[in-house]
């Protein structure tokens, strides 16, 4: 990081309450973080900071707030805030085919840019410093997430039919495979093989994919599982489960990357988790498209790499972690009738510590210690809604708001400071994005 323009080569966030997320639950009282070139630096008792190097150091105060890893969405289609509220309260295959997958028809790279950093903007002003994306025109969500300063794992969305975005599949593969050579040497940003579903994309693709990901060493990240129609359907086209399929295409590995995870067997998620395979689990989505409910207590007491996703804007319909969390904890007690499933600790795990090792960085991120990489955020917790606070985690599942961040830094840039975003105009984005949703959709808004 150099010294300049908005950037300083030391920057400081102290006075808080620091929740590390380390294998202990280590939390300092009146605790204060040093980064240094994108790392944590110290983290430790504010009284005890090193003094500063030179004259560049920035402050970030904490006043007695939580700071904590940021969290981790492990699946969205950012640009999808342009559509979000569109089509509600519909089945997932009508709500895809009779109102999404037109609507995307339209789509153009303005459109993917602007509603892709409408989708950061959001993300950010509710602490998400690192998401994985699906989308068309994926290189205009990276230049989204590069602007916005967010890390990110990125895809263009492979199916069988034209895209608006690279016309014939053959294009596709190859522009994933560019994708990925230019991403790879970006300090935030990397890129994976996306094939969308079993049910649009053929066995042809999905080999091409599978080896795509198997040369480069990319994720392989597919919609997997969503519900018990999908798996009727797969059965039907590829005369098997959809995990069989994968497992049949040799697809069952470290790279595998499955979004949703709703219609999944004992056996099955016993697989995923002796292969290594992440699950990024969207309850919200799930609930509001009647998916079905991910057998989450199972996968984490199997090992499963799970992270939590908020999926895109049309199905949930926002980017907020926090009410995840909230969704994620009481989902699983209600369709379990078990109070104990899926408590706060394991909660916030699944959005940092074990977001991180679904999301590919293991120890790097969402923990708080030496070394690690400086992705971290700052609730303030002298609010109503927060108080009193016996336990950060509880209030962080059950109490807590997107709203209630007030810092967020990424690769120790800081994004947003005292509640005010500093990568992006947000005025501007606000009325770009408008824009484009109504270029669009044909629709006004309001
Ligand atoms: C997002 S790029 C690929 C493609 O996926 C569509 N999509 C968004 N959410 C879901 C979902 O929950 N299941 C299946 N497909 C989904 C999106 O609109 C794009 O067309
Ligand atoms: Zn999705």
């Amino acid at each position: 990081m150099q010294a300049g323009a908005g950037q300083v080569e030391e920057l400081c966030i102290t006075g808080g309450t620091v929740l590390t997320m380390d294998e202990a639950g280590s939390l300092i009282p009146d605790g204060a973080l040093l980064i240094r070139q994108g790392r944590i630096a110290y983290c430790g008792p504010t009284a005890a900071l090193p003094p500063a190097a030179d004259s560049t150091r920035r402050v970030l105060r904490a006043r007695g707030g939580l700071i904590m890893p940021g969290l981790i969405n492990a699946h969205t289609h950012a640009a999808m805030t342009l559509m979000r509220g569109l089509a509600d309260d519909l089945p997932l295959d009508t709500w895809l085919n009779e109102h999404i997958f037109p609507a995307e028809k339209n789509l153009t790279p303005q459109a993917v840019y602007w509603g892709a950093m409408l989708g950061c903007l959001e993300m950010i002003r509710s602490g998400i410093t690192a998401f994985c994306d699906m989308y068309l025109f994926a290189r205009q969500v990276a230049r989204a997430a590069d602007d916005a300063g967010l890390r990110a794992v990125l895809g263009e969305v492979l199916y069988d039919f034209d895209s608006p975005s690279y016309g014939q599949i053959d294009n596709g593969l190859a522009l994933t495979r560019d994708f990925i050579a230019e991403l790879a040497p970006h300090p935030r940003l990397s890129a994976a093989v996306m094939p969308h579903a079993l049910y649009t994309c053929s066995r042809g693709l999905m080999e091409r994919a599978g080896a795509l990901s198997a040369e480069t060493g990319a994720c392989l990240d597919i919609h997997l599982a969503e519900n018990r129609e999908e798996t009727a359907q797969v059965q039907k086209m590829w005369g098997a489960r959809p995990l069989a399929v994968l497992e049949d295409l040799g697809l069952v590995n470290e790279r595998l990357w499955i979004d949703h995870g709703v219609d999944l067997n004992q056996a099955e998620i016993e697989r995923l988790a002796q292969a290594g395979a992440r699950v990024a689990h969207c309850p919200e989505s799930n609930m509001k498209l009647a998916s079905g409910v991910a057998p989450l207590p199972a996968m984490l007491a199997a090992g499963v790499k799970v992270g939590l996703g908020t999926d895109g804007c049309a199905s949930n319909n926002d980017q907020d972690l926090f009410g995840e969390m909230d969704s994620c904890a009481k989902l699983a007690k209600a369709a379990n009738l078990d109070p104990t499933a899926a408590p706060a600790e394991a909660v916030v795990g699944l959005c940092t510590s074990r977001g991180a090792v679904a999301f590919g960085l293991p120890g790097e991120l969402g923990v708080l210690r030496p070394g690690a990489l400086a992705d971290v955020i700052v609730l303030d917790t002298d609010r109503p809604h927060l108080t009193p606070m016996y336990n950060p985690l509880s209030h962080l599942v059950y109490a807590a708001r997107g709203s209630d961040v007030v810092h967020t830094v990424c690769h120790g840039r800081v994004l947003m400071a005292e509640g005010v975003v500093e990568v992006m105009d947000q005025e501007e984005v606000v009325a770009k994005a408008r824009q484009q949703a109504m270029a669009l959709t044909g629709r006004e808004v309001l």
